[in-house]
């Protein structure tokens, strides 16, 4: 569905250096970038600020054109053929809307409906479709503006999806929404990806949604991929412990047990450190056989905390099956 190759894209910065002097600086937004996205996948694009993901975006939806390198989506050439990729991707930037805001959201998508020629049968059964999975019905006829931001998104995503297109692009879907608007964009992504196959590739700063939607997740930094793998296999390279919080019935002095070291007590409650690969339920067993437990939980390692150590460190290279790009560790 998308594959990226060797692309690069630049911009010039000009900058005055004098009085009359001025400076170029040459930026490479996207600096040799390759990757694959098959049909179906749901895949998430992360990086700090500035690292290059809207640059990509911009390349893969036909915005921008690449400096070198190839880009293809959906078999298409995006920069040149753009109008014929607009009928088969799906695009929503979570920054600004791109319903008319005077307009009743109704009319919104039945302009979008002429934007990209869907016949008028097809687009009374896909609007009533996307009504229902989006809970739009209680506003379809309210103007855009008076929207909260929890409804526009969903009519944005909805206006994106009235052409039913293969490819969904979202850069941060679901930026400043309340948990239950996100809740409900979430349920919304992963219906629409397991139940009608639609490919999603999502932009975000949001961890909850990676975790909550993506199976692969792509880390890109200064313009480079600095990962491409499963969240897993992500916290299995950075070697990232999980935490297994026991409340026993009194204070005691730290546990000692197999597969796991503690590292914090606060009376009766104490935190064990278990490294990846080690088995939480045996360490569990272990701790009640010595030890009147009343409660426990396991915490996994923040995906937060897990890029940032990324980003500042680099991780080993090749960790089953998750590419990392050996040019951090030079
Ligand atoms: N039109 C432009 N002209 C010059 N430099 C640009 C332009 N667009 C982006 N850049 C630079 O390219 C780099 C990547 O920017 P980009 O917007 O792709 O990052 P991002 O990962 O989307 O960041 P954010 O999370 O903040 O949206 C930045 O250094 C940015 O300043």
């Amino acid at each position: 569905m998308i594959e990226v190759d060797e692309v690069v894209k630049s911009f010039t910065l000009r900058r005055r250096a004098g009085l009359l002097r001025r400076s170029r600086t040459r930026v490479d937004a996207v600096d040799r970038i390759s990757f694959t996205v098959a049909a179906g996948e749901f895949v998430g694009y992360l990086g700090p600020n500035g690292a290059g993901k809207s640059t990509t975006i911009k390349m893969l939806t036909g915005i921008l054109t690449p400096s070198s390198g190839r880009v293809r989506v959906a078999g298409l050439d995006p920069s040149r053929q753009r109008t014929a990729l607009a009928r088969r991707v799906g695009v929503v930037f979570g920054q600004r809307t791109t319903l008319w805001w005077d307009l009743p959201l109704r009319d919104s998508l039945t302009l979008v409906r002429h934007l990209y020629r869907v016949e008028r049968s097809v687009h009374r059964t896909r609007l009533a479709e996307l009504t229902e999975l989006l809970d739009l019905g209680s506003f379809l006829d309210t103007p855009v503006r008076q929207l909260s931001l929890g409804q526009r998104m969903r009519g944005d995503l909805a206006a994106a999806l009235v052409h039913d297109p293969e490819l969904l692009v979202l850069d941060e879907p679901t930026i400043g929404l309340d948990v239950i608007s996100k809740a409900t964009v979430r349920a919304f992504l992963t219906r629409l990806n397991e139940e009608q196959g639609t490919t999603i590739l999502l932009t975000t700063h949001d961890l909850g949604d990676v975790e909550r939607l993506c199976r692969r997740v792509m880390v890109i930094d200064h313009g480079r991929l600095a990962y491409d793998g499963s969240l897993p296999e992500l916290r299995g390279a950075l070697d990232a412990d999980r935490i297994l919080v026991v409340d026993l019935a009194r204070p005691a002095p730290p546990i000692e047990v197999e597969g796991a070291r503690t590292v914090r007590t606060d009376g009766p409650r104490q935190w064990l450190a278990i490294p990846s690969g080690g088995n939480a339920a045996a360490v569990v067993v272990a701790v009640a056989a010595r030890h009147e437990v009343e409660d426990v939980s396991l915490r996994e390692p923040d995906i937060e905390d897990l890029i940032t150590r990324l980003y500042r460190t680099g991780v080993p290279v090749e960790h089953s099956g998750g590419r990392v790009a050996s040019d951090r560790q030079q």
